[in-house]
């Protein structure tokens, strides 16, 4: 793919404690980049120490956090997402939240980095699960629409970024309304308007509550190279 070649190494770092670390790799090796971007596994703080963006994969949050803090990666983590791109599905997308309700008891460690907050789990258990057809600003072909895949995917309540935060970017919307009946439980008030919104940047972070892994369409895949790690790397 011509337009994502690049000069320098690249290294895009997956985090690989549990959850869909794999099924990213797969994607991010099908888009067939000249051989300067290598996929790194990332377990440890040696592997970190090698990468120039990152992805955190779905799965599930308080599990990935826990396993982080087990192996030392918690701090480097929070480190990295100050300088480097970071995208999280899911399970990531709730990690890099600034705040987030309906946290397991006992809590729930973020990593922060994007000034939202997220509900777990929230929509309700009728469309626990579902697919939507998602219409994103800026992906290659962007008439063709993207099948969002929701598994228990966490939902925005609030963008809160302050005058001295970077922009929030809404980069995807579900088409509808759907009602998050789980959140009804979780907060008082909510708005829906917001609740439509699956995918956002903010500075050099990419957030989708959706799973573009489970696909076989990669465009988010090169809309995170191209967007997030080759403008954050461009001499
Ligand atoms: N598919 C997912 O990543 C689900 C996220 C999960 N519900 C959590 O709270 O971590």
């Amino acid at each position: 793919m011509d337009s994502l070649s690049v000069s320098n190494d690249l290294t895009i770092g997956i985090l690989s404690l549990q959850g869909a670390f794999v099924e990213h790799q797969v994607s991010i090796e099908r888009l067939n980049l000249n051989r300067r971007i290598r996929v790194l596994q990332v377990r440890t703080e040696q592997d970190l120490d090698q990468c120039n963006a990152l992805i955190i994969p779905g799965g599930e949050s308080t599990t990935i956090a826990l396993l982080a803090r087990l192996s030392g990666l918690f701090e480097p983590l929070k480190q990295f997402a100050n300088t480097k791109p970071v995208w999280g599905t899911c399970a990531g997308a709730i990690l890099l939240s600034n705040s987030v309700v309906g946290a397991k008891k006992g809590g729930q460690e973020l990593l922060g980095g994007m000034s939202i907050s997220i509900a777990r789990n929230g929509w309700g258990s009728q469309i626990e699960s579902f697919e939507a057809p998602l219409q994103v600003d800026g992906l290659r072909d962007s008439t063709r629409p993207f099948s969002g895949i929701f598994i228990r995917a966490p939902v925005l309540l609030a963008l809160k970024n302050s005058p001295n935060d970077p922009p929030i970017q809404v980069v995807a919307r579900l088409p509808q309304e759907l009602t998050p009946e789980s959140l009804i439980s979780q907060v008082e008030e909510f708005d829906a308007d917001t609740t439509t919104i699956v995918a956002i940047r903010q500075g050099l972070h990419l957030l989708t509550t959706f799973h573009p892994e489970l696909t076989k369409d990669d465009r988010f895949h090169e809309y995170f190279v191209r967007e997030c790690v080759l403008n954050a790397n461009s001499p």
